[in-house]
């Protein structure tokens, strides 16, 4: 997608494991968003497999997915499902890409850069992410923030709990007064991906021939379009067995049809009940439970009221409803000891903002034009180069 070229010398670029999103400081929606992938054409000759002709086969983004329609495609996701990066050289392709889009062929030497981070993002990644953008693209100075931080920016809250629910795993971050609560963020290995790959199997047992990898993007269609969150999942298993009410179909591009049925939730509830995806751990709503009791008492009230869904996983139908009622249960049971008229008044609370796709994006879109001409948030590329990444680290506060 090329967009309209903007005057606005600030950018914003969010970089996640499934869609790499940028666009200018102050519009809350990103100009481009290009998914964090390459693909090759599967009959590619190996023989032939210089850098050049390699190069010319290669599909970035949206081509890559469009041409997975017409061929067998081999893909390439720079970013692994842990939030790592796996493939500097391809990240940057996707980089270039995503950002050409938006600056439409002018140098980046003009522009300031908002990067968005992962809370948990190494100091050597975050070291060759500032290198890519100072050094090889060459923008003018870059500043670095914690996406947990963005989110509440958003939301005109200090404190709260961020639930990160992405495309590699689920992040909860307790945030009080503005900073993540030291070593209380808990992280889930599973995410919009494992839902996928998870749906694909329940698929195949029931005898559809699907690939797991090839098949990949095929699954992320049915999940977005079919799959929900039950609110309470016996009952949804019983009206599976029981009744049709459930059945949904899906036409592969080959023309099959695929019904759904009891798949429609039960991939979903990988989340909840992470055993199912071999994961040994607390599902989410135990998990957010248990890092906000974690917390010191004082903060405790404020936690449970501001827990706020974001990423493109917690557009899931049904998810908000869910984690709210699980958390008003334990919250029942254990705190107040199955006394429900103990309560201060107030009860656990899920936001779910309408954007919450991009809330990261939205609150690196308002912060970027906030700080936009205050130098205390900004590095130089001769400033990087001379003090090295610390020095970048040491303007990422959101104040
Ligand atoms: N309507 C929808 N229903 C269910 N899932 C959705 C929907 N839209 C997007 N997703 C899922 O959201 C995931 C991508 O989310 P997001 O864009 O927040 O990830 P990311 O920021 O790239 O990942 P991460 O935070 O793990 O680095 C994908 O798994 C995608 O299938």
């Amino acid at each position: 997608m090329v967009v309209q070229q903007s005057n606005n010398k600030t950018l914003v670029c969010d970089v996640g494991s499934s869609s790499i999103k940028v666009g200018v400081a102050g519009k809350l929606t990103p100009d481009t968003v290009v998914p964090c992938i390459i693909g090759y054409p599967r009959n590619y000759s190996r023989k032939n497999n210089c850098k050049s002709e390699k190069e010319r086969e290669m599909l970035i983004g949206d081509d890559a997915l469009r041409g997975g329609k017409h061929q067998k495609m081999q893909y390439r996701y720079p970013m692994m499902e842990t939030g790592r990066v796996y493939d500097w050289s391809s990240l940057e392709i996707v980089l270039r890409r995503a950002l050409q889009n938006v600056v439409c062929g002018q140098d980046f030497s003009q522009y300031k850069i908002l990067i968005t981070r992962p809370y948990n993002m190494k100091k050597i990644d975050l070291k060759t992410l500032a290198d890519v953008f100072l050094v090889t693209l060459g923008f003018r100075a870059v500043t670095m923030h914690e996406q947990a931080a963005l989110v509440l920016y958003t939301q005109g809250v200090e404190t709260g709990v961020v639930v990160e629910l992405g495309e590699s795993k689920a992040n909860i971050i307790p945030v009080y007064k503005g900073h993540a609560i030291p070593k209380l963020d808990q992280t889930l290995a599973v995410g919009g991906r494992s839902i996928t790959s998870y749906l694909i199997k329940l698929l195949r047992l029931k005898g559809f021939q699907l690939n797991e990898e090839e098949d990949i993007e095929i699954g992320r269609q049915i999940k977005e379009q079919a799959c929900y969150v039950a609110f309470d999942p016996n009952l949804d298993e019983r009206l599976a067995s029981e009744t049709t009410v459930l059945l949904e179909s899906f036409k592969l591009p080959d023309g099959t049809l695929i019904s759904l049925g009891r798949e429609r939730f039960g991939a979903v509830e990988a989340l909840f009940k992470p055993t199912l995806w071999n994961c040994e751990s607390s599902g989410l709503s135990d998990m957010i439970f248990e890092v906000i009791q974690e917390a010191d008492i004082d903060c405790r009230a404020d936690l449970y009221r501001n827990i706020i869904l974001s990423g493109g996983t917690s557009l899931l139908k049904g998810i908000q409803e869910r984690v709210e009622n699980d958390l008003n249960v334990r919250y029942t049971n254990d705190v107040l000891k199955g006394k429900p008229s103990r309560s201060l008044g107030w009860k656990p609370h899920v936001h779910a903002p309408d954007s919450r796709q991009h809330l990261v994006f939205e609150g690196a879109a308002l912060f970027a034009d906030y700080v936009s001409d205050d130098s205390r948030y900004w590095v130089s590329r001769e400033e990087y180069l001379q003090h090295g990444i610390q020095s970048v680290l040491d303007k990422c506060t959101i104040q």
